[in-house]
């Protein structure tokens, strides 16, 4: 699926061919860097902290420029150069910490007299309204509008100010789904959700990749429950793509059917190798002998 010799088909609903990123005067974050995912797919994305999960979400959002126009591809339009991507609401990127003002919540397109630069240029801060008004978005289908309420279980006379963090996180991921997305970005949003508004909404994605054909990639530490939800898995070590299938292809989860465990393992044996490549080469000691005339090569080879 992801190698760089495969061929992709037109049906890929993203495609990165030899990427190449990294932050302004850092190293490489990602080199030649290949991924293809099909449209209706959902795929997991799976790394150490660090490995480049988010800024590879990130790069797929369009928020950070790659070299090359079509390097980065998103339902065949460049993801970075594509603005309509965005705001039309076919690309959606949930990710990051909830934050107080339509500013930064402005990663979810909203549109009409609601929309983002509006609320900008009206200094409103998000966080002292009452649900009802952020989440009624104008030209949003009042049945998915509900389905979502009543799916996240929110209270719209619940004022922002005075909600817990996964209340709060409810009504941000309310906001990024209002929309039929055709490809959703999810970087580690069900981490306040509870388990049971957590296995809710994992239904509602499957039902939406199954139904719609709608694309999704997660990255997730928590695996509960994904075994089945997902069809693809993509793991990333230090940038680059270690593996990448179907979750039937993955021939570890035949033998034992607990991503977790899986997922354990390649990242402890990660861990090993790259423990093993920072080894320090033992420094030499000068010794009392360095200084003796008496001193012999014996001595030496054994203090280096
Ligand atoms: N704004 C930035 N400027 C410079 N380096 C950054 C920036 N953001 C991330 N990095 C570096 O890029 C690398 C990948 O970070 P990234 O956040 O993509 O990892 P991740 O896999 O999402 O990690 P985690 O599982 O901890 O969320 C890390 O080495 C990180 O230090």
């Amino acid at each position: 699926m992801a190698a760089k010799d495969q061929a992709t088909t037109s049906d890929d609903a993203i495609r990165v061919s030899g990427m190449e990123f990294s932050y302004e005067a850092e190293d490489p974050i990602f080199f030649d860097f290949n991924l293809d995912l099909p449209a209706g797919s959902r795929c997991l994305l799976v790394g150490a902290n660090g490995s480049g999960k988010t800024t590879l979400l990130k790069i797929l959002a369009g928020k950070h420029m790659v070299g090359g126009k079509n390097v980065v591809q998103v339902l065949s339009r460049s993801a970075f150069h594509d603005t309509q991507l965005v705001c039309s609401g076919d690309l959606s990127y949930l990710g990051g910490s909830w934050s107080k003002t339509v500013g930064s919540a402005g990663e979810v397109p909203l549109q009409g007299d609601f929309s983002a630069e509006h609320m900008i240029f009206g200094g409103l801060d998000l966080s002292r309204l009452f649900v009802f008004f952020v989440v009624l978005v104008e030209g949003i289908d009042p049945v998915r509008r509900e389905k979502l309420i009543d799916l996240l279980d929110i209270n719209l006379q619940w004022r922002m100010h005075k909600v817990s963090d996964g209340q709060k996180r409810r009504v941000q991921i309310c906001m990024g789904l209002l929309h039929p997305f055709k490809v959703l970005l999810l970087d580690e949003v069900t981490v306040d959700l509870d388990v049971v508004a957590r296995m809710d909404l994992l239904e509602f994605f499957k039902e939406e990749c199954d139904q719609r054909g709608a694309t999704i990639v997660y990255a997730t530490h928590i695996f509960d429950g994904l075994e089945t939800w997902a069809t693809h898995l993509a793991y990333i070590q230090n940038g680059e793509l270690n593996r990448s299938s179907k979750m039937a292809d993955i021939s570890e989860m035949k033998t034992s059917p607990n991503l977790l465990s899986v997922v354990e393992s390649w990242l402890r044996s990660e861990t090993k190798i790259d423990k093993k490549k920072k080894e320090p080469v033992p420094a030499w000691k000068p010794t009392p002998f360095d200084n003796s005339p008496f001193r012999s090569s014996r001595h030496m080879a054994y203090y280096r």
